[in-house]
């Protein structure tokens, strides 16, 4: 059997807030390096030990859905005393403050630099809700958006194809990323698919008629096809029916060595083993805008899933801009602060929207007064 790769997180309805990040091979999707990662708050999170990862290189197809249905329970945790997570909840704060809170400092640390925004769509712009296709953004949030991208270059980058993004965040004036960046287009004329991606659109289009078929019976269940990648939403099933939907997304995968299985908030996603990521359209993106070697660029990336800490990452690597991580109890993430919900990310976009304002009025204000003294100086 293939090697898998799942990560794990997502928050209960009662808040009560436990991550598990768990790599069934040995190339985690997240695997940040320990240096550059603020230590885990104890109490928040049930991390699967390395020899527990490696064992499971080997487990055959029972205890690979077993441990499957496990992690999409821990992602639903009903366990942690109240009093342990508020203690968890504190310590992390105090690692990944939040972005408003350190708007000054951010502000400060971006000066004479170029921001490039990055954008995750669901749970970032939009609140989760049930149904996949009702995930609609305020028009208070496109107005934001809109406004930000005219002071600054703004990227979607989405687990949703391309086409979909667009479609909920409808901007054109935006750059987008979607199938977790497999699915791009830059600044340039058309479109650019990763070209291995593209190699496996046949295969995902039959994976995701055969998950359609072998989901049916389940209710609840519900499968989405985002082009270079198939999302299975376990967010309405019965979670007695975890391990029936797990069983039956293994019994399709089973048949397809070439793709992995990662884990988002009540979603099971399935996608090429390739080596592109959110972090690497981040990359592919900065690279379009002409910012690939540039030392004066500050790209900030928010998001709110386990896919985003591959951009986290590649920001923290190169040493550029920050994440955000859009939160409202403590994960394990590479991401340098916290906004809590989509609300928060909203505001955070108005005051950067606005300091921008302040800032070039002030520059404007000052080439005048410059003006003025040369000319006084003149006559
Ligand atoms: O990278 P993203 O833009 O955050 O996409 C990740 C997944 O987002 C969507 O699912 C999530 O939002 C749904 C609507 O709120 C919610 O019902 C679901 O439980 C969440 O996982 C999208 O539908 C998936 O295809 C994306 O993979």
């Amino acid at each position: 059997m293939t090697k898998q790769n799942m990560v794990v997180a997502d928050v209960n309805k009662s808040g009560i807030k436990m991550a598990i990040s768990m790599a069934v091979s040995g190339s985690s999707v997240y695997s940040p390096a320990a240096a550059q990662k603020p230590p885990s708050v104890p109490g928040a999170f049930i991390s699967i030990s390395e020899k527990k990862l490696v064992q499971n290189l080997d487990m055959n197809g029972g205890s690979r859905i077993n441990t499957w249905v496990d992690s999409m329970r821990a992602s639903s945790p009903t366990h942690i005393k109240a009093s342990t997570f508020s203690d968890a909840q504190n310590s992390w704060i105090i690692q990944h403050p939040s972005a408003l809170d350190m708007f000054d400092q951010i502000t400060i640390a971006s000066k004479g630099k170029q921001i490039v925004m990055f954008l995750d769509y669901d749970g970032t712009l939009s609140p989760i809700v049930d149904d996949p296709d009702r995930a609609f953004m305020s028009e208070a949030m496109r107005a934001t958006v809109r406004k930000v991208a005219r002071y600054f270059p703004t990227a979607i980058v989405s687990g949703r194809c391309r086409d979909k993004v667009y479609s909920f965040v409808r901007l054109a004036e935006l750059y987008y990323a979607g199938s977790h960046g497999m699915d791009i287009k830059g600044p340039s004329k058309g479109s650019k698919y990763k070209k291995p991606a593209s190699e496996f659109l046949p295969m995902i289009d039959e994976v995701y008629k055969a998950l359609l078929e072998v989901t049916k019976c389940t209710p609840g269940a519900l499968v989405e096809n985002n082009k270079f990648c198939v999302s299975v939403h376990f967010r309405c099933v019965d979670e007695k029916r975890w391990s029936e939907l797990a069983k039956q997304v293994g019994s399709v995968l089973e048949g397809y060595p070439n793709l992995r299985l990662t884990q988002g908030r009540k979603v099971l996603e399935i996608r090429p083993t390739i080596k592109w990521d959110k972090g690497k359209a981040l990359e592919f993106l900065l690279e379009s805008l002409g910012y690939a070697k540039c030392a004066d660029v500050f790209p900030v990336y928010i998001g709110d899933d386990r896919t985003d800490e591959d951009a986290f990452k590649v920001l923290r690597e190169r040493g550029q801009g920050f994440g955000i991580l859009v939160s409202k109890t403590p994960k394990d993430t590479n991401a340098s602060y916290s906004l809590q919900e989509p609300s928060e990310v909203m505001a955070f976009l108005r005051r950067l929207v606005g300091w921008k304002r302040m800032s070039l009025r002030r520059q404007f204000r000052m080439r005048r007064r410059l003006e003025e003294i040369k000319m006084s100086l003149l006559n």
